[in-house]
């Protein structure tokens, strides 16, 4: 039962457990709320009965009735709060836990999972989706199960003091709930289609939002306002269907349960006229007839949000099938060498990025990756830190298949330096102190130097506590760079990615933070990525890519000799020198 429960609303084991206490605390305070019905009943049938029986005479006092409210409402304060804590607390926390296992589960993903994804739908599905999980597990669906079964526990209980009017009273819930059962179906197509509806706009939004300076340089604005009215018309005029179709289940059903009253009304006064009920017993039933719906009400108000139930756990079931990287944690590698043993790779099936590939990056030596554009470069130095897995063939560190070892392990033995850094909204210093958190700010500075980050950074209003805007705006690109060689100084790993690590660098620059580089190369296994030769001049291997495989290995000397697809490059670079 429990396991059924997690599976249906995807919920952690403690989550099921709390969800079944929500529910029976729910049908007790359903319960509970029928007290001051109760206690009407009571009192009525001590001091009106008498009017009409003379007989009858009053059994209990003012003072009895004023402690029997007293204790009635102390009963519904504890039920209220034992139901608040199972039901909203619990919720909650559940809420956070699915959050942060959200959180924890993408940060296993592989970055492939990131490409196909729009991030703006991932947010959503993390912070929205679990705001409206949290709503409809708190204030909808265990009021709906409770409801139905502290409607059938009241009706057993109420057929036994007259069974006639007890019919009169119910025979419109089945009805009710047949409205809305029906209506389901279309309903929840209405809801898919809106929630994607919805999706469709803020992906559009955020698209325009990051390529706001694309848009205004090429005086796309008007385009794509268009496309975005589109968008949000369609999503409106959706919304307006569904809310019709959502309307008229929702007072239709409401509609259908009102008529219980007026046919207790009815056949009540009928049943007292023919002498088989007493006008009493027809008085309690019109009280009660006016609270009993209540909680089903409240349930057909939240339909909306029962309805979109579903979509929102198939999203999150999605999310957690999402096919994560293992590996051990801990791994002895033998040395940092690193092997490709017949590797090929592919982003989409059918388009195969590299094929075959095999060559060795030794410790101690600068590997240089080059060929035309296209040709794998990046693919292969990504491959490496399992930022991708490899379709076929293995990749091997220090002698270790990478395809067992924790990708986050993994990274820890890489300082990575790529053509698009991406900088936080915090100081100089924080921003360099990402390569190795406990670092002291005397270490941070030197490795500033060493970067020559120096130059520009002593010159800001508060040298390397200036806050540097959102991904860096503030700099320039060649700044940016710098920073980031920074931070992989920092990190000293013994494996060094270079990804065109100074292609926004002028010549100077470059000259200039060539030492920092020297540095953070000294002794470890290199693996760079450059278009500019002179970059690669002192590499002492060079694998040329072509088309996705090996066309040429060697170092300089013996490639310029080949007279091959290197040399080719090399003397196009001269030419337009
Ligand atoms: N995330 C991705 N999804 C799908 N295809 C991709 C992805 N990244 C790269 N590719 C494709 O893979 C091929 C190789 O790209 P890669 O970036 O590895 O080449 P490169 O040699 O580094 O190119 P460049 O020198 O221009 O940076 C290209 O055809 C590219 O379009």
């Amino acid at each position: 039962m429990l396991s059924q429960i997690r599976n249906r609303f995807a919920l952690s084991e403690k989550g099921a457990k709390d969800f079944c206490k929500g529910v029976f605390w729910t049908v007790w305070l359903d319960v509970a709320l029928m007290l001051p019905a109760v206690y009407v009943f009571l009192y009525l049938q001590d001091w009106i009965r008498p009017v009409f029986n003379p007989e009858a005479t009053i059994a209990h006092g003012i003072c009895y009735y004023g402690l029997l409210g007293i204790a009635f409402m102390a009963v519904m304060y504890v039920i209220a709060v034992f139901q608040y804590r199972s039901t909203y607390t619990c919720v909650y926390d559940e809420s956070a836990n699915r959050r942060i296992s959200l959180t924890e589960k993408l940060r296993k993903l592989p970055l492939a999972f990131f490409g196909e994804k729009n991030l703006s739908d991932l947010t959503a599905t993390i912070m929205d989706d679990c705001t409206e999980l949290e709503h409809t597990f708190s204030h909808a669906v265990p009021q709906l199960i409770a409801s139905l079964l502290s409607i059938l526990l009241i009706t057993i209980g109420m057929a036994f003091y007259d069974w006639a009017l007890t019919l009169a009273l119910f025979w419109v819930v089945p009805i009710s709930l047949a409205v809305i059962v029906l209506s389901k179906r279309k309903l929840h197509k209405q809801n898919r289609t809106n929630y994607l509806n919805k999706r469709e706009v803020t992906e559009q939004i955020q698209e325009g939002l990051d390529t706001i300076q694309e848009i205004k340089s090429y005086h796309q604005e008007a385009a794509y306002l268009n496309g975005l009215d589109e968008k949000i018309d369609k999503y409106e005029h959706q919304l307006t269907r569904s809310e019709l179709l959502m309307g008229i289940a929702v007072n239709g059903s409401q509609s259908i349960l009102k008529l219980g009253l007026a046919s207790v009304i009815i056949v009540g006064a009928s049943l007292v006229a023919s002498g088989q009920t007493e006008l009493f017993t027809y008085l309690i039933f019109m009280v009660i007839g006016s609270r009993i719906y209540t909680p089903i009400n409240e349930v057909l108000n939240n339909l909306a949000a029962l309805f979109y139930l579903d979509v929102r756990i198939d999203r999150m079931k999605e999310m957690e099938a999402m096919p994560v990287q293992h590996g051990e944690k801990s791994f002895n590698p033998n040395g940092y060498d690193i092997r490709f043993d017949h590797v090929s790779f592919s982003y989409e099936k059918g388009k195969q990025v590299l094929d075959n590939v095999s060559f060795t990056a030794r410790q101690g030596e600068i590997t240089a990756l080059v060929g035309p554009s296209g040709s794998g470069k990046s693919t292969a130095a990504k491959l490496v830190a399992r930022f991708w897995d490899a379709t076929a063939g293995h990749i091997t560190l220090g002698g270790t298949d990478i395809s067992g070892i924790e990708p986050e392990s993994l990274l820890k033995c890489f300082s990575i330096v790529f053509q698009d850094v991406t900088l936080f909204n915090t100081s100089v210093m924080e921003n360099i102190r990402i390569g190795k958190r406990e670092a002291t700010d005397e270490e941070v500075r030197r490795v500033a130097r060493l970067a020559r980050c120096d130059e520009f950074v002593l010159k800001m209003p508060q040298g390397y506590q200036t806050v540097i805007g959102e991904n860096g705006e503030t700099l320039s690109g060649g700044e940016r760079q710098r920073i980031s060689i920074a931070r992989a100084l920092l990190k000293d790993a013994p494996i060094v990615l270079l990804d065109e690590a100074t292609a926004s660098l002028d010549v100077e620059n470059e000259t200039k933070i060539q030492a920092g580089i020297s540095e953070l190369i000294k002794h470890k296994t290199v693996l760079i990525i450059a278009h500019r030769m002179r970059t690669i001049a002192h590499a002492d291997k060079i694998v040329v890519l072509k088309d996705g495989h090996v066309a040429e290995t060697g170092n300089p000397e013996e490639l310029k000799k080949q007279n091959g697809l290197f040399c080719q490059m090399m003397k196009r670079q001269v030419v337009r020198a």
